[in-house]
């Protein structure tokens, strides 16, 4: 259905696309066109030695390795990689610039911290915060997972630890997983904080493992051990902890042997009618979760569920 609703004169508009060969980009961004930010100015590139997009913060840490076009880029928010302000405004920026340089062909998505990939939204972000800090903070969440969703790079998860809720959404937007072999969980949680997954994110879930699991996955809040998210499709490859990193850059060169243009377009027709449909539902979306979230009853479990955390030590 999402599919059909690309509409004929995309079709066309693509077509020739593909057949105007030099213009081909331009028509391309014409015809995909990609959000800039002026978030970007506050969050200087810094190009060294074959360093860049080091972020002003260093929560984001980016290598590109000019040859192969591939940036590798770490998330570096101890102790857990929890998604704060700072960090998405990070991703977000660094998924911008790198769909900005010509030079960059692909990006792997990955933890500093081996063993937790992203432990998802930084809860405390959640509690017992004003409606308009939690709807700024959820654009943020939202504008992040256009920017790599939306991205004509190859995306890469390499998913190096546990990977709850919104680290699996990182995920989710990738075009392909590669998880750490062990015990190590991935999965949309987000009922088990009394919290509804959005339609975008539901949508995503239902694209990668199919409608049945999807429904059940996301009713009971599973968590999976790697090896049960390989069997449902959430990640396409396991690996030993310590090889996922090269796992994914041997995948990447797989990958690049495909021509970039034909790929980057398939990919946008598949992915354009959800991008679409969140840019237009942005505002409803936001008012969704500000009101959802700062619900008594889900302060409530929230608090519960921060409880349980500290608890655990
Ligand atoms: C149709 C209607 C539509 C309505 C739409 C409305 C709303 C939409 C709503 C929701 C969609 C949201 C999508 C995403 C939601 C989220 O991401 S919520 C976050 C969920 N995350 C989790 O459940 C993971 C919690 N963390 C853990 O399970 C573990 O920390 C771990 C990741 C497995 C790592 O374990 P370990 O290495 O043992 O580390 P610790 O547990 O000891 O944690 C270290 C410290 O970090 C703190 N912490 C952990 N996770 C978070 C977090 N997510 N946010 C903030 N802080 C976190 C933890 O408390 C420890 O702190 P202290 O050292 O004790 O101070």
């Amino acid at each position: 259905v999402r599919n059909s609703l690309i509409s004929g004169n995309e079709t066309i508009k693509m077509a020739l696309t593909i057949a105007v060969g030099g213009r081909v980009w331009r028509k391309f961004f014409k015809t995909f066109p990609f959000r800039s930010n002026s978030a970007l100015k506050r969050f200087p590139t810094c190009r060294a030695n074959g360093r860049l997009y080091s972020t002003s913060s260093d929560v984001v840490l980016v290598r590109k390795d000019e040859e192969s076009g591939i940036a590798t880029v770490r998330m570096n928010n101890p102790p857990v990689n929890s998604l704060n302000p700072t960090l998405m405004v990070a991703l977000r920026s660094c998924f911008e610039e790198l769909e900005k340089d010509k030079t960059c062909r692909a990006l792997i998505l990955t933890s500093q911290k081996p063993k937790v990939f992203s432990a998802g939204l930084d809860i405390l972000q959640l509690y017992q915060k004003s409606p308009d800090h939690v709807a700024q903070f959820w654009e943020k969440v939202q504008d992040m997972w256009l920017a790599l969703y939306g991205s004509r790079l190859i995306t890469m998860a390499a998913i190096n630890g546990h990977c709850p809720a919104a680290g699996c959404l990182l995920g989710l937007a990738c075009d392909y997983r590669i998880m750490a072999e062990g015990n190590f969980r991935i999965g949309l949680n987000e009922t088990q904080l009394d919290l509804v997954a959005p339609f975008w994110l539901r949508q995503t879930m239902i694209d990668v493992i199919g409608y049945r699991q999807a429904e059940m996955a996301l009713m009971i809040g599973a968590l999976y051990p790697s090896d049960k998210a390989l069997q449902l499709g959430l990640v396409d490859k396991l690996a030993p902890i310590e090889d996922v990193q090269t796992v994914a850059e041997e995948e990447v060169k797989n990958w690049l042997k495909i021509p970039d243009q034909a790929r980057a377009i398939t990919k946008m027709a598949s992915r354009k009618p959800l991008l679409d449909e969140l840019r237009r539902r942005k505002q409803e979306d936001i008012q969704t979760f500000r009101d959802e979230t700062t619900r008594e009853s889900v302060q409530k479990s929230i608090q519960q569920y921060l409880e349980k955390l500290k608890a655990k030590k």
